[in-house]
């Protein structure tokens, strides 16, 4: 049996080197020829998976360790008989953190807002709805909109109310060019007019959910602050972009520790259920214990912001983002896929003695 897998995935070697011989490749250089004498191909969201990549190969069986699905061409695939599978959810308490270590970076003041500070989720799947709890266990108002979930415990909202009535809006919608409720572009000119001047964007869904040159025009009005650990021209990003944007991280939102084993993880145990083999191994079994840097019997928004430079310093992936900048005022491919390659992957904050995140 062959592999060709990510050299990006995390714990191939623990979930598939007693299963098949591994062929470790960059995502994004993944080749047609690469792959003939292959029987399985495991990528993350880089890889553009379509029947053409496939074609003349032997592969049955496409995993992918990631949320997002948008790079894969899922319908090409179904008619050529090839097995797909993805990792729901695995990486949303990473997601659900980024988000909230963002917040508290750019505004400290939030973590005793109370209910003056509204957070509008956009999208209210595995990463929304985490973000949703995390979020009111700081305080906050949280108020979510997403055409097909409800959540109980906070106000669902219309898309327009949502864009008034937030303080910060966070993404959560998978990229979608057709339907009634296609997300491509979902934030342009129209969506911007609506939300509150000084109301904070952050995006960790996909690039092409903002328009940038909508962003740009908009951040020009209102001084708009504005997250970004994805983008319309990713990996490419402009100087322009950058200068005008409060932080901005290389996709790396979803890169826990834990996010990214279990997102392998979750493909092994269908690999092993597509190649008729016992799937037994953990990743848990993998992790180091870490320091108990929480105190249970203390509310979390005590505790979070003293504690914030250990748990994540998102600035350092800010600066390291913005040190790739080149003579032509461009943060190119190479810089934005070392930094992914050789990120310092998070513990989520379960980690450090409170399970109940
Ligand atoms: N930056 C990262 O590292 C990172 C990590 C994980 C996921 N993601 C991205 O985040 C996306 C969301 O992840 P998830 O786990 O929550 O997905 P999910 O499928 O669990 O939830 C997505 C939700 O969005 C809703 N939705 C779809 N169109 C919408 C619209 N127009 N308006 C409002 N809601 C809409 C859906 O109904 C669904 O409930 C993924 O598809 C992926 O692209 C990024
Ligand atoms: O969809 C997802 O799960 C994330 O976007 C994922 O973290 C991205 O995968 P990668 O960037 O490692 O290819």
């Amino acid at each position: 049996m062959k592999v060709i897998a990510d050299e990006n995935l995390a714990l191939t070697d623990y979930f598939f080197a007693d299963l098949a011989e591994i062929d470790y490749r960059a995502g994004r250089g993944i080749q047609a020829e690469d792959l003939t004498a292959a029987n399985a191909l495991l990528v993350r969201s880089v890889t553009k998976v379509t029947p053409a990549l496939l074609e003349g190969s032997a592969v049955e069986f496409v995993g992918s360790a990631t949320i997002g699905t948008d790079h894969i061409d899922l319908a090409g695939l179904a008619t050529n008989h090839v097995e797909v599978t993805h990792a729901p959810g695995c990486n949303a308490q990473a997601v659900a953190e980024y988000v909230v270590t963002a917040i508290l970076t750019l505004q400290p003041e939030r973590v005793q807002a109370g209910t003056d500070f509204c957070l509008g989720i956009v999208g209210l799947g595995n990463v929304g709805s985490r973000l949703a709890q995390l979020a009111q266990r700081l305080g906050w108002r949280v108020i979510g909109t997403d055409p097909n979930v409800q959540l109980p415990e906070i106000e669902n909202l219309s898309f327009a109310q949502l864009l008034a009535e937030s303080d910060a809006i966070s993404i959560h919608v998978p990229l979608t060019h057709t339907g009634q409720h296609a997300t491509y572009h979902l934030f342009n000119t129209q969506t911007f007019e609506q939300m509150k001047p000084a109301c904070l964007l952050i995006n960790s869904a996909r690039g092409e959910v903002v328009s940038e040159q909508a962003l740009l025009n908009d951040i020009a009005k209102t001084q708009r602050p504005v997250v970004l650990d994805v983008f319309e021209h990713e990996p490419i990003i402009s100087r322009n972009l950058l200068d005008h944007l409060a932080l901005a991280t290389p996709h790396i939102a979803g890169y826990s520790l834990e996010g990214k084993a279990r997102g392998t993880q979750m493909v092994y145990q269908a690999f092993c259920q597509h190649f008729k083999r016992e799937a037994s191994k953990q990743f848990e079994s993998q992790l180091a214990d870490m320091p108990v840097l929480f105190n249970l019997k203390q509310p979390l928004s005590t505790q979070l912001l003293p504690l914030l430079p250990q748990l994540y310093n998102i600035r350092a992936d800010d600066q390291a983002l913005r040190a790739g900048l080149n003579k032509d005022g461009m943060v190119d491919a190479a810089h934005f896929d070392y930094l992914r390659k050789t990120y310092p992957l998070r513990r989520e904050w379960a980690a450090y003695g409170d399970q109940s995140f």
